[in-house]
Order: structure tokens, then C-alpha cells, then sequence
């Protein structure tokens, strides 16, 4: 039977990404798969007004200037029933690293036997006394905006309170957890949910941490590839999974987006929430073409129906 199902009705989905987000996400296999089941994916202008590109039956974005963002109210204005994927306003929410965490900080998730939380973190400033920090060492000091822009990549394993003077503040501090080297992503688009496997920094024994002094800066590990114990390492409940994803598309109002999750080494039942992206880099997902497509054929479908 042939691969190609040519749906009757066809969509216009819109895309403004940034050229390096084009060629990763937009690969021809995506363009094909989502054109052989009805949609067509239309690169977007981010300089021209939409009005003058459209029509569309669904835009999806990762553009954050105050140009694209005016554009989009303008289109929005003229065409409220056109979905936007998202809301700029709340994908802001996840280019600080508080407020990205703020919907499991204030609760913890139960499912089965597990529980879900956030690490230990606070807001280094210069106001604090460090040499009374609610807080262990090692930490992991992180800058406080995760907008893709210079340095938001740029941590520091930090070991001691001498390793805090080399930060630049105010930074998010967070207790470094034993989880084993391995790194849950769970990939979200819409009620469409994976989970894979990354390397992740690897525990810090105490032996370790009594010659680790002072902070070493690292970045992108889960980047770089996967190793053996990664292999081996047991998935997280699919129930847990799940239950993650639907709450926190709930409580963000987002429909693009992944988790970055780990497991404590010490407390294999206790998940841990440290980083949220929006619209990541879903071509890494083995086949990514029909999770995106399926995903916008469910928003433009609602939609028109
Ligand atoms: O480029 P990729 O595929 O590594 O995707 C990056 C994401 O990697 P991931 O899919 O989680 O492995 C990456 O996730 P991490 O922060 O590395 O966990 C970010 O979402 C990054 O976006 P930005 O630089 O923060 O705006 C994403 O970068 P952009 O492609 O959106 O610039
Ligand atoms: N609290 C933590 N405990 C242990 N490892 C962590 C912790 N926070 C981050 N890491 C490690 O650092 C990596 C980068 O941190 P993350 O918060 O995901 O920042 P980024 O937005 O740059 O991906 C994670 O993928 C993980 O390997
Ligand atoms: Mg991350
Ligand atoms: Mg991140």
C-alpha cells in the first residue's frame, strides 16, 4: 500500500522560526509526511505583515522580538479564531527560570508510589548572606533567563561557598541531585506525549566533593550523546509521564514544549522537574514527522470543525 494518503482538505500551517530552527525542524521528511496527510507548512516572513501571508489555518512560532510579537497581535486582532501556537505572552513564563518552575514549585505531584517536585533552589543576589543559604552544596548555579539568548545555556557546577563568588548575580541556585547520569526529556505537542533517554551530568560521590572546590562551568550536556548506563536506565511510569504532560500544558497554557526530569540516585520513587523549553528541538525525536503532524491536524481540526 502506498505511504501516500492525500487528505481531501488541505491547511496552511504557518511557520516564523529562526533560520537555524528551520533547517533542524523543517526537514524535507516533516514537509513531506505533513503534505502527504493534508498540510501544507508555509514558511513565514517575520518582516512582512501576516495579514498579507495568510490565509492560515494555524501559525506556530519561535520568534521573540517586539516586531513578530506586534505582528501576531495585528493578525489575531483581524483573525481571532486562527490558533496561535502559543500565546507570546505565555511562552514568556518559560524564559525565566523561576517562573518556569512555579507551577510544580507550589505542588508536588503523586502518582502510584512516585512524587514529583522541584530541586531546592532560591534567587542568589548580592543581598544574600551566603554563609547562612538554605541550601546544600553542590549546587548548580543557573542564569535566570533561559531565552535562548547569550549565556542562558552557560552553567556552573558550584561545590562550596568560595565557588559562589564567581557568579555573576542575581543567578537561580539549585541543589545539584544524584540522578544516575541519565536525563528524562518528555516532548509535548498538544494532548501528543514521548519520553527519551539523554546523557546527563554524572553523581558527585562524597569523596568527590571533599577535594571539589570552588565552580566549573559546563553546558549542553545532554548534547553530547548517549552513553551505556543511559541504555540501561528504567523509563519513568508511563502514568507518570502522562500525568506531568497534562498538567503542565494545563498550567502553562502551552502546547510545544519539553521536560527535562531526573531520578534521585538516593530516592529512585522521587522525580525531579529541572528545566522546561519551549519548542524544542523535536527533529532529535525518532519519528517526528507524524507526532508534529498529527499534532497540528488535531489543532486545525478542532478548529474548523
Ligand atoms: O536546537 P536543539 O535541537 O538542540 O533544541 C534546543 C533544545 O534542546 P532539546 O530539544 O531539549 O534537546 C534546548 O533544550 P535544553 O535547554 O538544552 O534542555 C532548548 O530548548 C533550545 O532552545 P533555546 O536555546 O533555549 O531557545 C533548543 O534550541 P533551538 O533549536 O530551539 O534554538
Ligand atoms: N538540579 C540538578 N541536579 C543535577 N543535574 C542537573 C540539575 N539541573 C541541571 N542538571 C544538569 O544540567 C543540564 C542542564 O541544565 P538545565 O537546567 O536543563 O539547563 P539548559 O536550559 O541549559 O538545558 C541538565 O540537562 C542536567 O544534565
Ligand atoms: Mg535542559
Ligand atoms: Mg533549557
Amino acid at each position: 500500500m502506498s505511504e501516500r494518503e492525500v487528505a481531501d482538505e488541505r491547511y496552511r500551517v504557518g511557520y516564523a522560526l529562526q533560520p537555524k530552527k528551520v533547517e533542524s525542524f523543517i526537514q524535507p521528511s516533516l514537509h513531506e509526511y505533513a503534505s502527504n496527510h493534508g498540510i501544507d507548512l508555509i514558511q513565514i516572513d517575520p518582516n512582512t505583515p501576516l495579514q498579507q501571508q495568510a490565509p492560515f489555518h494555524c501559525i506556530i512560532h519561535k520568534l521573540y522580538t517586539p516586531h513578530w510579537t506586534k505582528h501576531l497581535q495585528q493578525f489575531s486582532a483581524l483573525n481571532p479564531n486562527t490558533p496561535i501556537i502559543d500565546p507570546p505572552d505565555l511562552i514568556h513564563r518559560l524564559h525565566n527560570r523561576l517562573s518556569m518552575l512555579h507551577p510544580l514549585s507550589h505542588s508536588q505531584i503523586s502518582l502510584q508510589d512516585a512524587t514529583l517536585g522541584v530541586p531546592n533552589q532560591l534567587l542568589l543576589q548580592s543581598s544574600h548572606n551566603i554563609q547562612h543559604l538554605p541550601l546544600r552544596f553542590p549546587a548548580i548555579a543557573k542564569p535566570l533567563a533561559a531565552d535562548g539568548g547569550a549565556g542562558s545555556h552557560e552553567l556552573r557546577l558550584v561545590f562550596d561557598r568560595e565557588g559562589l563568588t564567581a557568579l555573576t548575580l542575581p543567578t537561580v541556585l539549585q541543589e545539584f541531585v544524584n540522578h544516575g547520569g541519565v536525563l528524562f526529556k518528555i516532548y509535548v505537542a498538544g494532548r501528543r506525549v514521548r519520553c527519551v533517554k539523554r546523557k546527563s551530568l554524572p553523581d558527585i560521590s562524597e569523596e568527590e566533593l571533599r577535594t571539589l572546590k570552588g565552580a566549573v562551568p559546563f553546558s549542553r550536556v545532554s548534547d553530547s550523546g548517549v552513553e551505556d548506563g543511559v541504555d540501561s536506565a528504567e523509563m519513568p511510569p508511563q502514568s507518570l509521564v502522562d500525568e506531568l504532560a497534562r498538567a503542565l500544558r494545563e498550567a502553562l497554557g502551552l502546547n510545544l514544549f519539553n521536560v527535562d526530569v531526573i531520578r534521585d540516585a538516593n530516592e529512585p520513587a522521587r522525580y525531579l522537574v529541572i528545566d522546561i523549553n519551549y519548542f524544542p528541538g523535536y527533529a532529535k525525536l525518532p519519528s517526528y514527522e507524524p507526532f508534529i503532524t498529527h499534532f497540528l491536524l488535531d489543532v486545525v481540526r478542532a478548529h474548523s470543525a
